[in-house]
């Protein structure tokens, strides 16, 4: 298959009006170009693949009978919309996405009209669609609203909360379940398993009449007497579910019958109150190394779209942080029994293939819950086990009360291993782990830590899992310096920092990831440095001694300054009684665009020459003037 030009109908879609042109017959083939298309563009940029495969029939059949950007199309997580943002006006600035300054890699307000809401976590869909909806009827508008949403995105409680809330208020809202059988890696759970009965044999073509049945715009009395022979047929109509909750239930159809979905749709698009629409769909469809191997496909680098192999020459060397936790997790289960880890359906991400396989009956994904993970672990720690939680520093966000309530109120014994800490890259804000130190380190009972090099990110692992309370430790994404990681499962003091340089009137303080730029940054102002190691408990006596012996202090952090590691060295000084001038590196206030880790650690002034620029200017101004944002003195 040619993955270049031509592509004689999609250049002649510059928005979906002119889609709106085409006769029906044209739809199929429009298909084989956007799919050729999304793979050659893909291939070139990388970034996620396999769910927009998936999703081409759809996003097409969408624009096609709705009215966008007048009628809403709500993406949930919104990696499945590159077909979506091809189609709206964007094609030829696909050559930039996920890349700084170019397009992002999920939908964006400020982009563009079509991306009617901003996503990248999962399982917003229907409560923004519901928004949406209410709005539309408080102002009498007509608008239709339409939601759509993966069997992963599904699992998660926030899905189940907003069609509580929309079948109960009877919005005017459709549902699209794009039904894959697949999260990042296999979906899991009993919904899943649900969703593969709705589908099985007798129950899918039983359903397809059921389908059609609905689709015909039933006046009242015949739809309640539909629902109740529904209802009565409660017990082995698997659709009731939705039904249950106030929905119309529809399908499942199948979603790569682009005909068959432009008419589904217009059917639909008719009808008044909450719908769900069941569509079955193949993730990585039409390319066969991602039909194949649809997990490897979420998210790929640049690739050969001939053979489907890695074409960025995948680079060699130091293992990622992620490896060093996969490595330690193992190791720390063949010498603890108790050891259990959890993933709210982040296998690959986090690290945990190797132990899934080695360690099936300890291995928990609970699908796209992070709340749920981490109140399990709770419980589990209640009663003996030791539970590790894997999870993204940006998706423990969703699980915050759980973090507090459940596990560092009661203290218990819970390790968090919090992956992606700081800024992430191409995925952009939505995914950068830009606040966990500042939400974690005001949480009483709870050890924080930031490890500077690979080696001791595993000493931190351990010592928070042999730690009697709840500890988290946090790493960037990527590889670390490169230090040599010694087999052992030995344990750090906790609470102690250590000096990495003796210097002369000044003093870097750096936590985590910016150890090393204040190292090479040192050498050139002769100054200390601090690892720090620990947000909380800071090292308190180190501090003050440092603090004595220094004319100037500088924080170095990869996280929001505001609340951050540098506030509390902050508030440390100031509770001792300690004055000094104080400059706080980190994040600024305001959310950090995509592009490459290092593009943003450089735009953010975190890199070397970064940060010696902003202490050369702040030593060169006798006031310590500076901006608010990063300076206090
Ligand atoms: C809150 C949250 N947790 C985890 C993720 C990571 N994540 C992104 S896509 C995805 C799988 C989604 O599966 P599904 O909704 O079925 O979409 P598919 O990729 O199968 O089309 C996961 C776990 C996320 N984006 N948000
Ligand atoms: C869409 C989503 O949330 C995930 O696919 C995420 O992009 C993975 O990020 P990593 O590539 O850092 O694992
Ligand atoms: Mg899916």
């Amino acid at each position: 298959m040619p993955y270049s030009k031509p592509y004689p109908l999609l250049e002649r879609i510059d928005s979906p009006a002119d889609l709106r042109q085409l006769p029906e017959s044209e739809l199929a083939p429009l298909a084989d170009e956007l799919r050729r298309f999304l793979i050659a563009s893909v291939s070139k940029t990388g970034g996620h693949l396999a769910a927009g495969l998936g999703t081409v029939e759809l996003t097409l059949a969408l624009h096609y009978v709705y009215n966008t950007p007048d009628d809403r199309l709500v993406w949930d997580v919104g990696h499945q919309s590159y077909p979506h943002k091809i189609l709206t006006g964007r094609r030829e600035r696909m050559a930039s996405l996920r890349q700084r300054h170019g397009l992002a890699g999920f939908p964006k307000r400020d982009e563009s009209p079509y991306d009617s809401f901003g996503v990248g976590h999962s399982s917003t869909s229907i409560s923004a669609a519901t928004g949406m909806a209410i709005a539309a009827a408080h102002s009498g508008s007509d608008r239709r609203v339409v939601a759509i949403i993966g069997d992963g995105a599904m699992t998660a409680g926030q899905a189940f909360e907003a069609l509580n809330h929309a079948g109960d208020l009877g919005a005017n809202l459709l549902v699209i379940l794009n039904d894959n059988d697949m999260s990042i890696s296999p979906n899991v759970g009993a919904l899943s398993n649900y969703f593969a009965r709705l589908l099985s044999g007798r129950m899918y073509s039983s359903m397809r009449e059921g389908g059609k049945k609905v689709l015909r715009n039933l006046p009242p009395v015949a739809e309640l007497a539909r629902r109740a022979e529904e209802h009565m047929k409660g017990m082995v109509v698997p659709g009731t579910l939705f039904e249950e909750m106030g929905f119309n239930y529809i399908g499942p159809v199948d979603g790569h019958d682009v005909t068959g979905l432009v008419k589904t749709l217009h059917n639909v698009r008719a009808l008044k109150g909450p719908q769900l629409l069941h569509i079955v769909t193949r993730k990585g469809k039409g390319y066969s190394p991602a039909e194949d191997n649809p997990c490897a496909y979420h998210g790929v680098g640049k690739f050969d779209p001939h053979t489907g192999t890695d074409a960025g020459g995948g680079k060699p060397g130091a293992p990622t942080y992620t490896q060093v936790f996969g490595d330690w997790l193992c190791d720390m289960a063949a010498a603890d029994p108790e050891l259990v880890a959890i993933t709210p359906a982040m296998r690959e991400g986090s690290g945990l293939v190797e132990f899934s396989e080695r360690f099936p009956q300890r291995y928990f994904d609970v699908g796209i819950a992070e709340q749920h993970a981490v109140t399990l672990a709770g419980g589990m720690a209640c009663d003996g086990l030791h539970p590790v939680v894997a999870i993204y520093s940006t998706f423990l966000q969703r699980a915050y009360d759980q973090t507090i309530h459940d596990i560092a109120l009661q203290n218990l014994p819970v390790t968090f291993a919090i992956d992606r800490a700081g800024l992430v890259g191409p995925d952009g804000p939505t995914h950068a782990g830009a606040f966990d130190l500042s939400y974690l380190r005001c949480i009483p009972n709870l050890v924080v830590m930031t490890p500077a090099d690979e080696a001791e990110c595993r000493r931190m692992l351990s010592t928070a899992h042999r730690h009697a309370g709840p500890a988290a430790v946090r790493y960037p994404r990527g590889r670390g310096p490169g230090l040599a990681v010694e087999p052992d499962l030995d344990t750090l003091p906790i609470g102690r920092a250590e000096s990495r340089r003796e210097g002369g009137r000044i003093a870097l303080l750096a936590f985590g990831s910016l150890l090393a730029p204040a190292l090479e940054v040192a050498e050139q102002l002769d100054a200390t440095v601090i690892n720090m190691r620990f947000v909380k408990p800071l090292d308190e006596a180190l501090l003050r001694e440092v603090a004595s012996r220094h004319e100037r202090l500088v924080t170095l952090e990869e996280n929001a300054v505001a609340g951050g590691a540098g506030a509390a060295v902050l508030e440390c000084l100031q509770a001792n009684g300690v004055q000094r001038p104080l400059l706080q590196l980190g994040l600024p206030d305001r959310f950090v665009e995509h592009g490459t880790r290092e593009e943003l650690l450089a735009e953010c002034g975190l890199d070397a020459a970064g940060i010696l620029e902003a202490i050369n200017r702040w030593q060169a101004d006798e006031n310590c003037a500076g901006r608010a944002d990063r300076l206090v003195c």
